[in-house]
């Protein structure tokens, strides 16, 4: 079953044109990467699906329901849920408050016992401030936050991009398991081979386009894809 179906996206911040005809589509269950270049506007067609770009044409629909003509809270509570790059935690609230204080969620208190026993180091430290975890740790809070409206699909943008090096597997590891969740996911990623790795498709941008979709597996295993935008990651 196609989940997110998105035909010929452009739009922008401005006059200028970001995306310049994206079309992709992800089924359910499934993980995909969206890849490329520094600027190729992976962030801004996250921001698309969400609702936080100023000017979008073409058709974003999701579960078959237009998406457009809608808020990104009526997205978000059509169940898709965001991890933004930056800002994702309030750092002077407590692990439990940053749950509680997300808005729109059915049965709260058993929301958040059921994603404590998915993440159990939230659980056992949720008084702890969440400005004194650490990335991972924090990151993990960021994920619970977005699933506690229980959403099918996550739009994960870069979310390796504020971890140490240590912690990147772990990430990869926690994003893996959504599908288990019954979540799909979109992630948004630098570390493309890391990210395809456990993805099972691909999507790499380059200048506002799509310059190559298809399996992980064969995007990885592509010679003009590990030349051109793969990397050594
Ligand atoms: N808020 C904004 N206002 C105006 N232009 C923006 C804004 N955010 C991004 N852009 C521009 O849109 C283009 C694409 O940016 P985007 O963040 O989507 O790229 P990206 O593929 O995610 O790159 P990176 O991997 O470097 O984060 C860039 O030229 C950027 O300068």
């Amino acid at each position: 079953m196609t989940l997110l179906d998105i035909k010929d996206v452009r739009g922008g911040y401005g006059e200028v044109d970001i995306l310049n005809g994206i079309s992709l589509s992800l089924q359910k269950g499934e993980i995909l990467t969206v890849a490329g270049t520094n600027g190729a506007g992976k962030s801004t067609l996250a921001k698309a699906i969400v609702g936080l770009l100023p000017r979008v044409s073409g058709g974003i629909t999701f579960e078959a329901r237009d998406l457009l003509p809608l808020a990104t809270e009526d997205r978000i509570a059509a169940g898709i849920g965001y991890v933004p790059q930056v800002a994702n935690v309030f750092g002077s609230m407590s692990i439990l408050e940053n749950l509680q204080v997300v808005v729109g969620v059915r049965d709260q208190a058993q929301r958040i016992r059921e994603l404590f026993e998915a993440f159990p180091l939230l659980g056992e430290r949720k008084r702890a401030r969440a400005g004194s975890l650490s990335g991972g740790e924090r990151q993990q809070l960021a994920f619970a936050r977005a699933l506690m409206t229980r959403p099918r699909l996550m739009i994960l943008d870069e979310p390796t991009a504020a971890l140490a090096p240590a912690k990147v597997a772990e990430a990869f590891a926690l994003i893996k398991r959504l599908p288990e969740l019954g979540v799909s996911v979109l992630v948004v990623e630098q570390r493309a081979r890391q990210s395809l790795a456990i993805s099972d498709n691909g999507c790499i941008l380059d200048g506002g386009k799509v310059a190559l979709a298809g399996a992980a597996r064969s995007l990885l295993d592509d010679p003009k894809a590990a030349e051109l935008y793969l990397g050594q990651h």
